[in-house]
């Protein structure tokens, strides 16, 4: 069995979900689950429509029109989805009304894109000749905690989707599932997250104990970087689970930063493809050591994000300082990912400056607190990058000759990644640059 998640972009339009077939026909054999997103751009297109609505303008018609004109086009009966239609446009009226929008209703009404988009995808394969049928994810056992925009599985999820699924989904049947979606124990709607089908299909695979989860997008696989960026990026045919997961954390939309976790944990290989070129190998992630790998193998980065710096003469020789900061920090939920400290100063990167604001009256008890806003975390990703020599050196040669001044910089004795810390304006330089000689000169 394999688990096949196909994203936004490629079940955007009938020509691209005409490709998801051919790909779906082709591996029948290997008994495909198919995981879906939304089509492209129906997600921010209900949530557009809800935050309207809590203004109190009330406009369902964006959503619904792009729906319909995607199942139209598909040829699906104007019953298929008719009452989504109804249900979408009473609940945006609700939310006009009292011109509240709680995470709750924002989950409710996100949902829709993924249910909708299985319902018409199911009825056009079953049209084609590719026996399908469409389920809500939690019917096959993903009952979720009450966490609404980060929901995750109750425990028991592998033994509830294994005899769910056994039960509900006959043989030969192609089930085409929700992404991102879920409900909690009292039939509330919840969502994993933006960009969360990836681990929908990762949770679904390591359950029901699948050889492989596949994630179709519209490149070839995880490249060098952002080929919406660099336009020389190349295909990384293998990564470690560490690495990906390094690139997904970083920034690369390519992959959610918790879809690793699920198949890491069940040693699931992923893999990386591209719909509109079903041929190419993609990328292959797993556990497998490949001695030959290169020092690095991508650069991903995460901008928007604001550096804290405390200075204060207290820290030098005190036992504890970092702690108290930290546990400050921890108290008012703000989360850090890089940090850098000299006798005299700490400086970290959050991605949240209204928590950052919140701990700041108490953080300045420790020492005068600097806030930088507009921020680029960027980082090297590779396997091999600890055995190699000359890698930093060849890194801040690059931010140099880009005339990009480097404010943080943070590596690990061993680690896979290398991170800096730049602003935010000038990210499209340094990472060209970084490209440049990192995979593009001759080395
Ligand atoms: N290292 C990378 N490799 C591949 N794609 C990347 C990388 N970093 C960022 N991306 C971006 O991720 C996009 C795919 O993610 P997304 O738009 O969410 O796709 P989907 O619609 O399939 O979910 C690519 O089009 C690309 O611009
Ligand atoms: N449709 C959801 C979930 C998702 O994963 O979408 P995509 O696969 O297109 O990134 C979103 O836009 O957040």
């Amino acid at each position: 069995m394999i688990v096949m998640k196909f994203g936004g972009s490629s079940v955007e339009s009938r020509a691209q979900i005409e490709k998801v077939l051919h790909i779906v026909r082709a591996r029948l054999a290997r008994r495909p689950v198919v995981v879906s997103s939304a089509h492209k751009g129906m997600t921010d297109a209900l949530i557009n429509a809800a935050k309207a609505a809590a203004t109190g303008r009330f406009d369902p018609s964006v959503p619904v029109n792009k729906q319909r004109a995607v199942a139209e086009s598909l040829g699906c009966a104007p019953d298929l989805l008719a009452p989504f239609y109804e249900e979408i446009a009473d609940l945006l009226r609700g939310i006009s009304l009292v011109k509240e929008l709680s995470p709750r209703s924002l989950d409710y009404i996100a949902s829709f894109g993924e249910r909708m988009a299985v319902r018409c995808i199911a009825d056009f394969f079953a049209r084609s000749g590719v026996p399908a049928r469409a389920y809500d994810v939690w019917d096959l056992g993903f009952i979720t905690d009450a966490n609404f925009g980060r929901a995750r599985p109750l425990p028991g999820f592998d033994a509830r989707i294994k005899a769910m699924f056994a039960e509900r989904v006959p043989e030969g049947i192609v089930p085409i599932v929700t992404g991102f979606v879920g409900r909690n124990e009292a039939g509330e709607i919840t969502t994993v997250g933006r960009n969360g089908s990836d681990l929908t299909a990762t949770l679904v695979a390591a359950g029901l104990g699948a050889e492989e989860a596949q994630i179709w997008s519209d490149t070839d696989g995880v490249m060098t970087a952002d080929p919406s960026v660099v336009k020389t990026a190349r295909n990384i045919p293998t990564m470690r689970f560490e690495e990906a997961a390094e690139l997904a954390f970083f920034g690369s939309r390519v992959l959610h930063p918790s879809t690793l976790l699920p198949a890491m944990e069940k040693g699931i290989p992923v893999r990386v493809l591209n719909t509109n070129r079903p041929d190419h190998p993609g990328t292959v992630i797993d556990f497998d050591t490949d001695a030959a790998s290169p020092a690095v193998t991508c650069i991903a980065y995460r901008e928007r994000q604001v550096v804290l710096k405390i200075s204060s003469t207290r820290m030098f020789g005190e036992v504890g300082f970092l702690a108290q900061v930290l546990a400050v920090l921890a108290r008012h939920e703000v989360v850090i990912d890089v940090i850098t400290t000299s006798e005299v100063s700490v400086s970290m990167t959050t991605d949240d400056l209204g928590k950052l604001s919140r701990a700041l009256p108490e953080l300045e008890q420790f020492g005068a607190c600097e806030v930088l806003p507009n921020r680029t975390t960027l980082v090297i990703v590779g396997q091999g990058m600890p055995r190699q020599k000359g890698v930093a050196a060849q890194v801040l040669d690059a931010m140099a000759q880009a005339g990009v001044n480097v404010e943080m910089l943070s590596y690990a004795t061993g680690s896979v990644n290398l991170s800096m810390v730049i602003e935010d304006a000038h990210v499209a330089s340094a990472v060209g640059v970084l490209h440049h000689s990192l995979f593009e000169k001759a080395r």
